[in-house]
């Protein structure tokens, strides 16, 4: 997990470490972070002779960064120019560039060197931009690195000016910033790391924990053993998917090949009669299963305790629901299991709030939280909920006492006792219709799978592991969207065919 501190919590761990280490030191230590970033991209494209870094330099400590990155940079062998970008200059850090044979020039003398540029940094403002600077324009094309921030974002708020430099990486210096992953964040920063120096952040609480592809992976092997090579399908778990219907007969279609590219061991489908042909020809792995058929598995889940011997280890309930004809009945008896759970879509308007057994996830979007809320007695706009997504998530997960994953450009999970992690930079063109569906059937199969879930015999699936593996889920959808965006648009029919291969990057 990657701790997430505000702006405020940043800036008072950097004055004690300014006390202890003195700015110079920690200025260049960032500004050798940033060089080796910039040489990273850099070799990520054949050199030239000719290959130049431009820094764009603004008037504070951002700008001191970027020069001195550059003197690094020119160390190395590396062309460089400096363009100076506001009136003031960061003294110190000028003249140890000066003397690393560094030359200056206005921006406005500039527009050669931009249009010629391999590689151009951006330290014009870090954390201490505040909104409505004249910010320049640049070629397009341009690949950008941003120091700290990407200037024309408020790092506290996550909001951007309109003429923001969009990065193509951003290097954060002491810690992930709040205003790096909410907002218009996630859409301007590019790919997004942190470089810690040494920053010590043991007085603070975070104020979330961002789950990237690497703790993902981390998380999903927590759990897994050479054993699980020996387990047979029904060992390994069996999904029920409660979905479908006339009106929408495509999205149990999407949530059961999903599920199925996924792994699983066995899929089990309670679809409307009149679309199971439909179910069966989309997904011939599945098994259909009717009302008489989940009554027994409920109880025989409840003879043996929960998990074991279960006839379905996890639900799915929710995809292409009619909410005019719901199969109410059967829903309100599997949301007394103990089995997991992960609710969406028409689904969420049966969620009973209050107390619950069973482990769930509600998957709701922006205006399905709204729904969700209204239900429990809360009014609230989806304007409000963009402004402050973790608290208006949290009050949903308290009042319906399940993990909560808000959907949208970054992902935001919060627990019932309010923890929360985040996710974010899946490709934008997952916004398009059914790309839910396939989540849901991805975190299905992840929690019917006995070697993800770690749970065995008496036990049940904790909200923590239903927060983690919920940000797993996320975590492998964002990535499937990036390398199906890679090679054309993207359709939730193509997501779902590149599954096996993201599964595999995660460990599948
Ligand atoms: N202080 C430290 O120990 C460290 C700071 N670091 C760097 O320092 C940065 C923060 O430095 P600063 O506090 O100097 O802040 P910035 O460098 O982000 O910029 C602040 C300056 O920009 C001006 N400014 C902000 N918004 C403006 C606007 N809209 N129009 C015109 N002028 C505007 C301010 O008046 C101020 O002069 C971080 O982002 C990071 O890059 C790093 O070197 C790590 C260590
Ligand atoms: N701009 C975006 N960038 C990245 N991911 C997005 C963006 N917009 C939506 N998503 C993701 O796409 C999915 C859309 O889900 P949802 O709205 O339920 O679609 P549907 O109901 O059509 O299946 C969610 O996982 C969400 O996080």
């Amino acid at each position: 997990m990657i701790p997430v501190y505000s702006v405020a919590q940043v800036r008072v761990v950097e004055s004690q470490e300014i006390a202890r280490r003195g700015d110079a030191t920690l200025m260049k230590l960032a500004a050798t972070a940033l060089a080796s970033e910039a040489v990273a991209m850099l070799d990520e494209h054949p050199l030239t002779t000719q290959s130049l870094v431009v820094g764009l330099i603004g008037p504070g400590n951002n700008g001191g960064d970027g020069l001195y990155a550059l003197a690094q940079l020119a160390e190395l062998g590396c062309s460089i120019l400096a363009l100076q970008c506001t009136d003031k200059i960061h003294a110190e850090a000028l003249a140890d560039y000066t003397k690393a044979g560094g030359t200056l020039l206005p921006l406005s003398q500039g527009q050669d060197a931009l249009a010629n540029a391999s590689l151009v940094i951006d330290a014009i403002y870090g954390i201490g931009y505040r909104p409505g600077a004249d910010l320049p324009n640049l070629p397009r094309g341009a690949r950008v690195l941003a120091c700290d921030v990407p200037s024309g974002l408020d790092a506290a708020t996550g909001l951007a000016d309109d003429d923001v430099l969009l990065a193509e990486r951003t290097l954060t210096f002491g810690a992930m910033k709040t205003g790096l992953l909410i907002g218009d964040g996630p859409l301007v920063t590019g790919e997004l790391s942190v470089a810690s120096l040494d920053f010590d952040f043991s007085e603070q609480n975070a104020q979330t924990q961002l789950v990237d592809e690497n703790v993902a992976r981390e998380l999903l092997d927590q759990h897994r053993s050479w054993r699980d090579a020996g387990r047979h399908k029904y060992q390994r778990g069996v999904l029920g998917l409660i979905a479908g219907s006339e009106l929408y007969p495509g999205a149990a279609q999407l949530t059961a090949r999903a599920a199925v590219n996924c792994g699983v061991g066995l899929l089990r489908t309670h679809v409307p009669e009149e679309i199971a042909g439909l179910v069966a020809a989309a997904a011939p792995e599945t098994v259909p299963l009717d009302d008489e058929q989940i009554r027994e598995a409920l109880s025989s889940a409840r003879r043996y305790l929960h998990g074991r011997g279960a006839k379905i280890s996890a639900w799915a309930i929710g995809p292409g629901l009619d909410s005019r004809t719901p199969p109410t009945g059967i829903i309100a008896d599997v949301f007394t299991s103990r089995q997991p759970a992960v609710i969406d879509a028409s689904g969420l308007e049966l969620v009973p709030t209050g107390p619950s057994e069973q482990p769930r996830v509600l998957t709701p979007h922006a205006k399905e939280l709204r729904m969700l809320l209204r239900r429990a007695g809360v009014s609230v706009t989806t304007e409000e909920i963009a402004t402050d997504p973790v608290r208006w998530t949290r009050w949903a997960a308290l009042a319906y006492n399940a993990v909560v994953l808000l959907k949208g450009p970054t992902s935001y999970i919060v627990a019932p006792n309010g923890s929360s992690l985040v996710v974010c930079h899946g490709a934008a063109q997952l916004a398009t219709a059914g790309s839910g569906d396939v989540l849901t059937g991805i975190l299905g199969y992840l929690l019917s799978d006995s070697s993800i879930t770690g749970v065995s015999g008496l036990q049940t699936v904790s909200n923590s592991r239903m927060m983690e593996l919920t940000a797993c889920a996320a975590s492998i959808h964002g990535y499937l969207g990036r390398i199906t965006a890679k090679d054309g648009t993207v359709s939730a029919s193509r997501l779902i065919d590149r599954l096996p291969a993201a599964m595999k990057e995660f460990g599948f």
